[in-house]
């Protein structure tokens, strides 16, 4: 659990997202009060509900990401679904408690990630043993031999410097793990995953051997190994404590499953089912997963939505009560793009630079250069549709195109982006809609 204080985790999240203080500050003590929550007494505990967020703004001005930045900064697992999802003609009342059972998945996944990090260097270590005894057979017989022990090190050395890369040797590796999934009726998860266990176990006792280059089999022992050390059973629950007391889920298109005023009642049915469907999670229940029961009353739930067409008042009441935080997120500037572009520890701008920095090219950017970049999506934004930052992605991508094609020619060369380039690239583009449409 994330002992951050609200102003600490804001400061992180600056780090990456520009502006949106307001829902910075939202998600940030939400997440601080899920901490205080926890930390209150029963039985007063239990009559604390969680305070829940509804996000409200444009599409790409940053909602997912700060959730997304927030479930990674508190190590919590996390999963984006799309409300509207659940209305597909035929899916009304779609299980969705599926949801809770996907966030179970990704959190098992990131622990066993963890706990196998963990492990690396311990598996590191047995998987380079298991290369030499395949490279020097001798030393199996465990005769102490000192020229024999002496040549393993000098093996070891040249195998750790990448010496031996490229050479081909056979290893034993565990057979792969027949790729089953149980389809079960809701409620038979955990039959499912007994079943999956069995066959799994029955597929981990057979091993084959496979000719591959040592890197490689580098790769697949040190993995191999890495799973034996870690107990699958603890990660389990190590995963369900997780997804309890820190999963994150965050709703978006919530608006659209809200009732308008202006519709017909048909699809209004289906969209108040969804919000029915959805509020046993919101307001606590508990979920069999394959991996065993899931309480959901501490997990927080972030809804996001444009409601251009709806409002919040539309949702059902019972949802609007989960839903007390409300945040709205502003429109991008093209000041916002230009920072978005220049300041987070992984902006586009940096993350191009490194790609071609791999090709021996310097890619640079000049302030002018980068202003005309920002000014041009938000145009071509305000005049086909607006998508946000999500732009700057295609503009960049479009403006880079032919940089990119012809790295490998330049390298050790150095590439300047002033505003002039970036007009002479994407001039035609951006003056022409219906290119514009198709191409940024
Ligand atoms: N304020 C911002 N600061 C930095 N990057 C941003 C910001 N807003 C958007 N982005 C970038 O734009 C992309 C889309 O943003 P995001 O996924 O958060 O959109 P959204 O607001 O959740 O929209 P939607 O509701 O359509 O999913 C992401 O790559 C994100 O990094």
């Amino acid at each position: 659990m994330s002992e951050m204080t609200p102003r600490e985790i804001v400061q992180e999240l600056d780090k990456h997202i520009v502006g949106q203080a307001e829902a910075k500050r939202a998600v940030a003590n939400a997440l601080r009060n899920r901490w205080r929550r926890q930390q209150v007494e029963p039985p007063l505990r239990g009559e604390i509900t969680p305070k829940n967020i509804l996000m409200i703004g444009p599409t790409g001005v940053g909602k997912t990401e700060i959730a997304r930045r927030l479930a990674r900064l508190a190590n919590a697992p996390f999963i984006k679904i799309e409300a509207t999802k659940f209305t597909e003609v035929g899916y009304v009342g779609r299980d969705v408690e599926s949801v809770i059972r996907d966030l179970t998945d990704n959190a098992l996944k990131m622990i066993r990630e963890q706990a196998m990090a963990r492990q690396a260097s311990r598996a590191e270590d047995a998987a380079e043993d298991r290369i030499l005894d395949v490279l020097l057979p001798q030393a199996r017989d465990g005769e102490v031999d000192s020229s024999v022990e002496s040549t393993r090190q000098k093996m070891r050395k040249k195998l750790r410097e990448g010496e031996l890369d490229d050479k081909e040797i056979e290893i034993e590796v565990r057979g792969q793990q027949p790729g089953m999934e149980f389809m079960t009726p809701p409620g038979m998860e955990q039959l499912a995953s007994q079943l999956q266990g069995m066959f799994q176990n029955l597929g981990g006792q057979r091993s084959e051997r496979q000719r591959m280059r040592i890197s490689e089999a580098w790769r697949v022992l040190r993995d191999e190994e890495a799973a034996k050390l870690v107990n699958e059973e603890e990660i389990k629950q190590q995963a369900i404590e997780a997804v309890e007391q820190s999963g994150i889920v965050f709703v978006d298109e919530i608006d659209k499953v809200a009732k308008r005023a202006e519709q017909g009642s048909g699809g209004d049915i289906s969209r108040e089912g969804v919000q029915r469907d959805l509020l046993p999670l919101v307001e606590g229940t508990t979920v069999s997963t394959r991996h065993g029961m899931v309480n959901t009353d501490h997990i927080l739930f972030i809804a996001s939505g444009a409601f251009h067409l709806s409002k919040p008042s539309d949702l059902i009441p019972e949802l609007q009560g989960r839903l007390p935080i409300r945040v709205e997120l502003n429109a991008l500037a093209v000041e916002d793009f230009v920072r978005i572009l220049t300041e987070p520890d992984a902006s586009l701008v940096r993350q191009y630079q490194a790609l071609l920095q791999t090709e021996g090219v310097t890619l640079s950017f000049t302030a002018d250069g980068i202003e005309r970049i920002a000014g041009m999506a938000w145009e071509v934004n305000e005049r086909t549709e607006n998508i946000g930052a999500r732009r700057l992605h295609t503009i960049l991508e479009r403006l880079l195109e032919e940089i990119s094609h012809t790295a490998p020619d330049h390298a050790g060369g150095e590439i300047r982006i002033d505003a002039d380039y970036v007009t002479s690239r994407l001039s035609d583009l951006t003056e022409n809609d219906d290119l514009s449409r198709y191409i940024l």
